[in-house]
């Protein structure tokens, strides 16, 4: 079974070529597959499959012909990773699947549109709109649409944004206040986030300019998490009083991680584009005793 890996801003990724649909990848392969010591190591697996031949994604064929199955390093299901679709859009230029300019995308959480750069470089992607449980105010640290959340011994206000994917947005002082984020941080109320969520720390570094840690869901710490800086993106902005959507006038956030960096637009319409770097560093053989 051929495999590539390739990152984006650090977040990395086992790529599984797998046009036909024919691999039954179980959750305890994937986090075979992730293990960074007896297997390949990485973030999350990205399967490649046409959208015709998966059933959940059967739907969206005529639109996108590839299919981002995409898992998190403890094998489980996530809707969408936003640095896993631009180095799912590098696979597939750089195989020749697609024609390098804009390709949809198939994910769990719907046609992403990806464009990809002719001379290489940077991947940019339509990362849909945010979801804002509460509405879009800008101000407040309670009521719909925000949590409480903790780490080391510590607690936060935090906002609920949806990207297709949960997350919870705290602003802190200092990154380093957040603590290990091998474990999952606390959140309040705890029902909250019935199916688990990626919480971001973030702290400002200059006007629409943040930074940020996060603790993914399924996979731990990483050093990026691009649907968790599109997620900052919005928090931030409305913090700020920026409301593209209301005020007709786009915003766009530098969001640096701990990987590297990614530039965040929000339009006029309220459509989120993600820019950043998508890299493929090796492709070789799996072992089928990690699959098996
Ligand atoms: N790293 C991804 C997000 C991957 C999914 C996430 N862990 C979840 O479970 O929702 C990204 O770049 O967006």
């Amino acid at each position: 079974m051929p495999f590539l890996k390739g990152h984006g801003t650090e977040n990395d990724f086992v790529i599984i070529p797998d046009p036909d649909g024919e691999l039954e990848l179980s959750p305890e392969a994937v986090a075979r597959l992730c293990d960074r010591r007896a297997g390949v190591g990485a973030d999350g697996v990205l399967r490649v499959v046409r959208s015709a031949a998966h059933p959940e994604a059967r739907h969206m064929a005529a639109e996108a012909e590839w299919f981002m199955d995409y898992r998190n390093a403890d094998g489980s299901v996530a809707e969408m990773c936003g640095n896993g679709a631009r180095v799912f859009a590098r696979h597939l230029e750089r195989a020749g699947l697609v024609e390098p300019g804009d390709v949809a995308l198939a994910t769990r959480a719907g046609i992403r549109r990806a464009h990809i750069a002719k001379e290489g470089g940077d991947v940019t992607i339509g990362m849909g709109r945010a979801e804002l449980p509460g509405g879009t105010e800008s101000t407040g640290d309670a009521g719909a649409g925000r949590v409480r959340v903790s780490a080391a011994g510590r607690e936060w206000p935090a906002r609920k944004v949806g990207m297709g994917n949960p997350h919870a947005v705290a602003f802190v002082t200092d990154l380093a206040d957040a603590g290990s984020l091998l474990d999952a941080p606390g959140v309040t109320p705890p029902d909250a986030f019935p199916d688990g969520v990626n919480v971001e720390f973030v702290v400002d570094r200059g006007p629409r300019h943040v930074a940020l840690r996060v603790h993914e869901r399924g996979s731990g710490e990483t050093r990026s998490c691009g649907t968790g800086a599109c997620a900052v993106m919005v928090a931030a902005a409305r913090r700020d009083g920026a409301d593209p959507v209301r005020d007709g006038v786009p915003a766009s956030y530098t969001v640096d991680v701990p990987g590297g960096r990614l530039v965040i637009t929000e339009r006029t319409d309220g459509e989120i584009e993600m820019t950043g770097p998508a890299v493929i560093v090796a492709e070789g053989v799996l072992d089928p005793a990690l699959l098996s």
